[in-house]
C-alpha cells in the first residue's frame, strides 16, 4: 500500500474522514483526568501547597527517577513526537546522530552547572546573574526567559490540536481548551511536584503509545525484517555525513557539535530544568537524573528515529491504518497531548517561579510567606491562561509567523546560554559587558533566524504553499525548528543569503560565542570588574567553608548578594 502526501488545508479539517470511536475519546478524557487527579492529589497531600519551597521546589525533596522523567517530558514537544518522524521519513536517518551530542549535552550540565546552581542553593537560575553581576543583568535574563517561554507555550499547545483537529475533525478549540485549563487547573493546585509526577506519567504515556504504534506498524508492514529491507532498499539508512559546510541541513557536525550547545541551552541553563535539579534531595540526586536523561533521551530519539523509518505521516499512518484496532490511535493521540502537557506545564511552573523570585520579591522583601505562596499560584494561573491567549494568538498568525514563533525558542535559548558561560567561565567578565553581551547575542540570534524565515518566504511559491498545508506544516514546523527548512533552491547562496541559511543547529553556538566574546571586549574595554563571585571554584570552595546545611547556604547567599551590593555602591567606575 502506498501513501500519498494529504495536502489538508489549515482551513478545511477533514471532517469525519478518520474514524475517532468511543474508546479513543475515553482514552484521551483519561489522560486529562489521571493528570488532574495527580494535581488534586498533590494539593491535599504534604504540605497542602502552603510554602513556596513547596509550590515552586518541591519541598527540594525529590529523588532522580521522576527527575530524570520529567527533564525529559519537559522539552519534547508535541511538535517534536509528530516532527521527528517526518523528518526521518522524507530525510533520512542523519538526524539521528544528534543522540551524539547528549553524551556533552549532559555530561556539562551534570558537572559544571549542577554543581554552581545547586550549591548556591537558588531557586532561580537568575539569581545567579546577579551574584555574579549585577541587578540589571539579572532583570534582563528573566526578561529574555519570559519572552522566549510565553511565545513557546503558545505554539506547543496550538500545534497538537491543529493536527487533531486536521486529522479527525475534532474540535480545535476544544482540544486547546481542554489541555490548557486542565493544565492550568493542575499545576496550579499541585504545584511542582504535581508538575513533576504528571511529568512522569505522562513520558510513560508518551513511550507507550509511540511503541505500540510502532508494533502494530512493524506488524502490518509485514515484520521486521520487511521493514528493514524497504528501510534499506528506500535509501533510508544515513552514514556519517562529515561535511563541514554549515549551511548543510544536518550533518555530523551540526548535529553533534551544534546539537551540544542546544543541549546545554536545554539542559544546562534553562529555567525549568534548573528547578528541577534544584528540587533534587541532594546534589548527587540531581547529577544523578541528568545522566539518567541520557538512556531516556536515547530511547525517545530511537523511537521517534525507527517510527519515521515504519511510516509515512505518523498522524495519518495512525488515524488510517490502525482503525481497526480500537483505541490505539486514541492511545497515540494522548501521547502527543502528554508531550504538549508536559511541556506547558513546565512553562506554568517556571514563569510563576521567575516572576516571583526575580520581579516581585526583590521590591517586596517584607512579603509573608503565606503571601507569596498565594501570588505563585495566581502567577501559575495567570500564566496558564495567558497559553491560551498566545494560542489564540498563534492561530491569528500568518504560518510564517507561526514558524518563527518555535524558532524563536531555539533562537533566543543560546543567548542565555551565552550569559551563564560568561559568569562562569570568565572571571574578569563585569557586568557591563554581560549587558552587552546579551544584546548583541539577542541581536545576532535574530538576524539570521528571522533573515532565514524572510528570505526562505520570498525565495519561492514551492516554500509558502508548503506552509498553507495543516499536515505537512507541522512536519515543517520541526522541521525548521531542528534543521534549516528545505533548501530547495539549487542556486548556491552568497553572502548574506548564505549567512541566513546557516543550519538551525548551529543557532546556539552561534549566539551564545556571540555573547562570550563581546562580553569579553565590552569588559576589557569598560574596565576589569573585581571578581565579585561565583566561580565553579568559588561556589565549590564556599560550600565546603558552609558544612552545615542548607541554613549555612541561605546565609552564604546572603552575604555575597550584601558585599554585592557594597562592591557597586563603591564602585560606580
Ligand atoms: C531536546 C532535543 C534536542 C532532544 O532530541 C529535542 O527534543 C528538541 O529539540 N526539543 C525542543 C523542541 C521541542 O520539542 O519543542
Ligand atoms: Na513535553
Amino acid at each position: 500500500k502506498k501513501w500519498s502526501v494529504v495536502t489538508t488545508c489549515r482551513t478545511t479539517p477533514l471532517l469525519g474522514v478518520m474514524h475517532f470511536t468511543t474508546i479513543d475519546y475515553v482514552i484521551f478524557a483519561l489522560l486529562l483526568v489521571a493528570s488532574m487527579g495527580i494535581g488534586l492529589y498533590y494539593a491535599l497531600s504534604g504540605g497542602r501547597q502552603r510554602t513556596t519551597q513547596e509550590f515552586l521546589l518541591a519541598d527540594r525533596s525529590m529523588s532522580c527517577l521522576p527527575v530524570s522523567l520529567s527533564l525529559i517530558a519537559t522539552f519534547q514537544s508535541a511538535v517534536a513526537i509528530v516532527g521527528v518522524p517526518a523528518e526521518i521519513y522524507t530525510h533520512g536517518t542523519q538526524y539521528w546522530f544528534i543522540g551524539c551530542a547528549y553524551i556533552l549535552g549532559l555530561l556539562i550540565p551534570a558537572h559544571v552547572f549542577i554543581p554552581v546552581f545547586y550549591r548556591l542553593h537558588l531557586t532561580s537560575a537568575y539569581q545567579y546573574l546577579e551574584l555574579r553581576f549585577s541587578k540589571p543583568v539579572r532583570i534582563c535574563g528573566t526578561l529574555t526567559f519570559i519572552f522566549q517561554t510565553v511565545i513557546y507555550m503558545g505554539v506547543c499547545v496550538y500545534t497538537p490540536a491543529l493536527a487533531l483537529n486536521a486529522v479527525t475533525g475534532f474540535d480545535l478549540w476544544g482540544a486547546v481548551l481542554a489541555t490548557g485549563l486542565v493544565c492550568t487547573l493542575y499545576t496550579t493546585l499541585g504545584g511542582l511536584k504535581a508538575v513533576i509526577w504528571t511529568d512522569v506519567f505522562q513520558t510513560i504515556v508518551m513511550f507507550a503509545g509511540q511503541l505500540a504504534v510502532i508494533v502494530v506498524g512493524v506488524q502490518q508492514t509485514g515484520g521486521l525484517a520487511e521493514v528493514w529491507r524497504k528501510v534499506w532498499e528506500g535509501n533510508r539508512i544515513s552514514g556519517i555525513d562529515l561535511n563541514p559546510d554549515p549551511t548543510e541541513r544536518y550533518t555530523f557536525w551540526t548535529l553533534g557539535v551544534g546539537g551540544i550547545f542546544l543541549m546545554l541551552s536545554l539542559y544546562g541553563v534553562n529555567q525549568a530544568q534548573v528547578q528541577r535539579y534544584l528540587s533534587s534531595k541532594t546534589e548527587r540526586e540531581a547529577i544523578m537524573s541528568c545522566y539518567m536523561v541520557f538512556p531516556s533521551l536515547q530511547v525517545a530519539l530511537a523511537l521517534s528515529c525507527v517510527m519515521g523509518l515504519v511510516m509515512f505521516m505518523v498522524l495519518y499512518f495512525v488515524m488510517d491504518m490502525l482503525q481497526d484496532l480500537p483505541g490505539l490511535s486514541g492511545l497515540f493521540i494522548a501521547c502527543v497531548f502528554s508531550a504538549a502537557l508536559s511541556t506547558i506545564s513546565s512553562a506554568f511552573n517556571s514563569l510563576a517561579t521567575v516572576t516571583l523570585e526575580d520581579l516581585i520579591k526583590p521590591h517586596c522583601s517584607s512579603m509573608t510567606e503565606a503571601r507569596a505562596t498565594l501570588l505563585s499560584k495566581g502567577l501559575a494561573c495567570s500564566y496558564g491562561l495567558m497559553c491560551l491567549a498566545m494560542a489564540y494568538l498563534t492561530h491569528l498568525m500568518s504560518d510564517s509567523v507561526l514558524q518563527a514563533a518555535f524558532k524563536i525558542f531555539g533562537m533566543v535559548g543560546g543567548p542565555l546560554l551565552g550569559i551563564f558561560c560568561l559568569g562562569m567561565f570568565f572571571p574578569w567578565a563585569n557586568s557591563t559587558g554581560a549587558l552587552a553581551g546579551l544584546g548583541s547575542g539577542l541581536v545576532m540570534a535574530f538576524w539570521v533566524g528571522i533573515g532565514s524565515i524572510v528570505t526562505r518566504t520570498s525565495g519561492g511559491p514551492a516554500a509558502v504553499s508548503h506552509f498553507n498545508c495543516t499536515a505537512v506544516q507541522l512536519s515543517e514546523n520541526i522541521t525548521t525548528a531542528i534543521g534549516t527548512a528545505l533548501n530547495s533552491t539549487a542556486v548556491q547562496p552568497m553572502g548574506l543569503q548564505r549567512f541566513y541559511s546557516l543550519s538551525f543547529m548551529w543557532y546556539s553556538a552561534l549566539s551564545s560565542f556571540t555573547v562570550v566574546i563581546t562580553g569579553l571586549i565590552v569588559s576589557f574595554l569598560t574596565g576589569r570588574g573585581e571578581l565579585l563571585i561565583i566561580t565553579i571554584e568559588d561556589a565549590i570552595r564556599s560550600t565546603w567553608a558552609h558544612h552545615t546545611h542548607s541554613s549555612g547556604l541561605c546565609s552564604l547567599v546572603e552575604t555575597t548578594s550584601k558585599s554585592n551590593k557594597t562592591f557597586c555602591n563603591k564602585n560606580k567606575y
